[in-house]
């Protein structure tokens, strides 16, 4: 175990909703694979010191492949996923051997390091910390018959990104619980409420979208050009 921080991306997903023949983390924006994108932000801090990529079990070959070629030097495994996302994270987990751990989506390439580095302060001082922004939209609870049941308190509401970081222990604790536990989360912040673990939110921009349905490629198109245009 070493002090410091390290990273898990996430990108054994399908990519169901987006509906693309080739898996949307290894679409090209900017000139690279979404994937690559991501994890190259990663890799130039200098305070992450481990990355894990998951991938699927096909795609382990050109991710090492693309890992090579683009000089992703601190990522130390790469290696097939799980059927859910909660699964991937937990294989994941298991490779990491650094005291705090970042869980990161592969298709979240727009996050900065800005916004990383803000997280990880809100970890370290908040003990787990989860990128998110303040919704901007009135939302409501609608019921089975399509009638509004509800309308939360916007003021409480955030949509959650990630990166999100945690004790590499604690987060092992999350998931070993919730496996035995039979609950399934769709973030790991949540596998932390599940065992009473707070978790505060450091807030993020709203650029950092996960690249989910195919109005996202427009948007990441856009980013992409202006990544090559300032080289950033
Ligand atoms: N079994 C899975 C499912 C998802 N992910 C990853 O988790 C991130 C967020 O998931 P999402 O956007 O939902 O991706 P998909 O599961 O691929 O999309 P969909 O739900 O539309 O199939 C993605 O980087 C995805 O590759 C993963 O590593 N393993
Ligand atoms: C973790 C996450 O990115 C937070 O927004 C998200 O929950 C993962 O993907 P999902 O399948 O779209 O819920």
């Amino acid at each position: 175990m070493t002090t410091g921080f390290g990273a898990v991306i996430v990108a054994a997903g399908k990519g169901s909703r987006m509906g693309t023949r080739e898996s949307k983390q290894f679409l090209h924006i900017g000139g690279k694979p979404i994937v690559v994108q991501t994890m190259d932000i990663f890799n130039r801090l200098p305070w992450i010191q481990q990355i894990v990529l998951v991938t699927g079990r096909d795609d382990v070959e050109r991710c090492e492949a693309w890992i090579s070629a683009y000089g992703l030097d601190k990522v130390s495994a790469v290696i097939p996923g799980g059927r859910e996302r909660q699964e991937s994270v937990y294989l994941g987990i298991k490779q990491m051997h650094t005291e705090w751990v970042m869980i990161h989506d592969g298709v979240r390439p727009f996050v900065t390091t800005e916004e990383i580095t803000t997280c990880r302060d809100t970890a370290v001082s908040e003990g787990a910390a989860v990128l998110a922004v303040p919704v901007k939209d009135t939302i409501k609870q609608v019921n089975g018959q399509g009638l509004i049941t509800g309308t939360p308190d916007r003021q409480s509401l955030w949509a959650v990104h990630t990166p999100q970081a945690f004790r590499l222990s604690e987060l092992m604790r999350a998931h070993e619980t919730a496996q035995q536990d039979g609950f399934a989360a769709t973030d790991d912040a949540m596998l932390l409420e599940h065992i009473g673990l707070p978790v505060a939110v450091a807030e993020g921009k709203y650029s950092n979208i996960k690249i989910t349905t195919p109005e996202d490629l427009e948007y990441a198109a856009f980013m992409g050009r202006n990544k090559e245009e300032t080289g950033s």
